[in-house]
């Protein structure tokens, strides 16, 4: 069953949910991860970049969605069969680092590398992010820093959850500036799956900040 479960959720991040389903079509069908008027000429830069490099297929871009169709949800129900999952609740819930408007929050795009089990993100972080004037605030770091490792984690090992994660912030992020996360896979033992990244800037001279994360794959045999 969970390897069901992680081949299935491999196939929608890749390739994005089925149309056609209940789901209003802004906020299921409209894929983030792609350029918007508020992605600066870094970021576009960038993207066309790791676009080039996906055409032979070793890299995938992975579509974003705001909010995770039913069928995510019925993942979830598996390994948390005594979660109260409420229907209004869960009709309003959205990814959080999609929840912003455009172009104010994250501003992202991940690729991913299966034969080397890498992950990277290109990010772009707006003004309702800020923390010290004129930077990017920790806990935004650490949200797109979760997320990567995140997205590393499960499409190389299953469906998993962070159990810790460790961030030394070396530099001041500047506000609105394009920041590159290299995610990688380190090592699997039993259910741990440990990652790491580092954010550089673009031209790479610049290392912002350091994490290293575990993620336990989740036991359907547990009661969670
Ligand atoms: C559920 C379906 C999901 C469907 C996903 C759908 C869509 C995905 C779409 C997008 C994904 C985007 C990526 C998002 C990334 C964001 C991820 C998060 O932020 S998750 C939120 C934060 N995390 C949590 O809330 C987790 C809370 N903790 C737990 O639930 C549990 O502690 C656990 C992590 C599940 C582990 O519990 P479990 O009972 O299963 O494990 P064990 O205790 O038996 O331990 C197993 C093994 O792991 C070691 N372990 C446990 N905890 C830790 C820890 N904190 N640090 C280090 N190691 C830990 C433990 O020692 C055992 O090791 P060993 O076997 O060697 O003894």
């Amino acid at each position: 069953m969970l390897r069901g479960c992680a081949g299935l959720l491999r196939s929608w991040a890749l390739r994005g949910p089925k149309r056609g389903r209940s789901f209003s079509s802004e906020v299921l069908h409209v894929d983030h991860s792609l350029p918007n008027p508020s992605w600066n000429e870094d970021m576009r830069l960038l993207f066309d970049q790791f676009m080039k490099k996906s055409e032979d297929g070793s890299w995938k871009r992975l579509p974003s969605y705001k909010c995770n169709p039913p069928e995510r949800i019925e993942d979830v129900k598996i390994f948390f069969p005594d979660a109260k999952l409420l229907k209004e609740q869960m009709s309003q819930a959205q990814q959080f680092p999609r929840s912003l408007g455009e172009g104010v929050g994250f501003e992202y795009a991940m690729f991913h590398n299966h034969v080397e089990d890498r992950t990277v993100c290109i990010f772009q972080g707006g003004p309702h992010l800020q923390g010290v004037p004129g930077f990017l605030h920790g806990g935004a770091i650490a949200t797109m820093i979760d997320s990567a490792l995140g997205m590393c984690a499960i499409l190389t090992g299953g469906i998993a959850m962070t159990a810790n994660l460790n961030i030394n912030f070396r530099r001041p992020i500047p506000l609105c500036s394009v920041v590159v996360i290299n995610c990688q896979l380190d090592r699997v033992e039993g259910r741990k799956l440990f990652v790491s990244c580092n954010i550089r800037s673009m031209d790479e001279k610049t290392l912002y900040s350091e994490a290293t994360s575990t993620f336990v794959k989740l036991d359907p045999k547990k009661k969670n």
